[in-house]
């Protein structure tokens, strides 16, 4: 049986392309950036201010909600759109990469992957069926398969390892959606390290499974950039051209742009507020880090040609206060200015690719961080 498309390819510049992706809770515009509400929330950002930056769609994790507040709680609270009030798309991951990140004790055998939750130390076993189980009480509009994430650099024989099981859990995902409500979606996830027979593999081995979208996962994991940019060449001419491609755990705004470049759809990562939260401001000169003492007595805004207005508005000077004072707002505004920025450039990168101008502006966005903050 063929797997319903939810996505329709709008244009192409180069491997650059744009599109949307259709979901029970509204419609993607791709290239798309999804910010990451982690435990069901946007760190120091209200829904609204995600939405108004010009977000579709945000992303949860399995592992943080199965864990707290649970995810049968959630579904008998009516899912996760209505618990958190984001009433748009929303995708999960599986789980899987917050196990080897975050748990303790953690063992992956063929049957699952077991760990002690690090919120109360509870043994707990994620299976592919239970990840497609949470994944279902939670109502995300796409789903994520559980695999194996290995961290480089690695050994051969343990990325493909990782990246048979993947393979096999991947067949045990779809089997287990099968009971998935109309319209709801899940993904593969292309594994197989820095090893380009190890990604064909793994890209050849889901196609012939048949899925929803097809993710790249194994990135971002401390690789260096051109070895991350190298892999998406392997892998992403061999995925279908009609389905959406999503880089996890990407990126910088840069990566972001180069992985457009070479073909890539979706996005997640926790930059935008981490940095925020750290004081860092992403801009059109590039980072700006507003616990500088160089901004202290500045009166300009960060970027008084933006059409964002805490970007047009707020002065280095008071920025840089807020940060230093330790105070909530530092947080929240940069935060703010962050996803403002993500998602113009996202915007941006949308009307270029549907213009054929993607390479031009490519260059004068890299021209602009190149030249740096004065
Ligand atoms: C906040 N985000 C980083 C969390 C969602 S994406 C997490 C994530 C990030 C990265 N880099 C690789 C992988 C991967 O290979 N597999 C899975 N399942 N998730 C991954």
């Amino acid at each position: 049986m063929s797997v319903p498309n939810h996505f329709e390819l709008l244009g192409t510049d180069g491997a650059a392309r744009t599109g949307q992706l259709t979901t029970p809770h509204g419609v993607v515009r791709t290239p798309a950036f999804m910010p990451v509400g982690t435990a069901g929330a946007m760190k120091g950002l209200h829904w609204r201010e995600v939405r108004d930056a010009g977000a579709d769609i945000v992303l949860g994790n399995t592992y943080h909600l199965m864990l707290r507040p649970g995810a049968e709680r959630i579904a008998a609270l009516g899912g996760l759109q209505r618990f958190t009030t984001w009433n748009g798309p929303m995708l999960t991951d599986s789980g899987g990469f917050q196990v080897m990140s975050l748990a303790q004790l953690r063992k992956v055998s063929e049957k699952a992957v077991t760990f002690r939750s690090h919120i109360d130390g509870a043994a707990i076993e994620l299976s592919p069926e239970r990840a497609i189980e949470v994944q279902l009480l939670l109502g995300s509009d796409i789903a994520m398969q559980l695999d194996e994430c290995v961290r480089l650099p690695a050994e051969h024989a343990d990325i493909d390892r990782a990246m048979q099981l993947s393979l096999r859990w991947a067949e045990r995902c779809k089997r287990a959606f099968e009971r998935a409500p109309q319209g709801h979606m899940l993904f593969g996830i292309v594994q197989g390290g820095d090893v380009p027979e190890l990604r064909h593999a793994s890209a050849r081995g889901l196609i012939e499974l048949g899925f929803h979208g097809y993710a790249i996962g194994g990135l971002a994991v401390g690789e260096p950039q051109e070895v991350m940019l190298a892999m998406i060449e392997e892998a992403a001419p061999i995925l279908p051209t009609d389905r959406p491609r999503y880089l996890m755990g990407v990126g910088t705004p840069e990566d972001i742009l180069e992985a457009v470049a070479r073909g890539i759809d979706m996005f997640d990562c926790v930059m935008p507020t981490r940095n925020g939260r750290h004081g860092v401001a992403f801009t059109k000169f590039g980072p700006v880090n507003l616990r500088n003492a160089r901004h202290a007595d500045d009166p300009r805004p960060l970027d008084e040609t933006s059409d964002w207005p805490s970007t047009r508005n707020c002065s280095r000077a008071y920025l840089h206060h807020l940060i230093k004072s330790g105070e909530t707002l530092g947080a929240m505004l940069l935060s703010e200015i962050n996803i403002g920025y993500y998602q113009h450039m996202m915007r941006d990168m949308r009307a270029a690719i549907a213009a054929g101008t993607f390479e031009a502006f490519r260059a004068q966005t890299k021209q602009g961080w190149a030249r740096g903050d004065i």
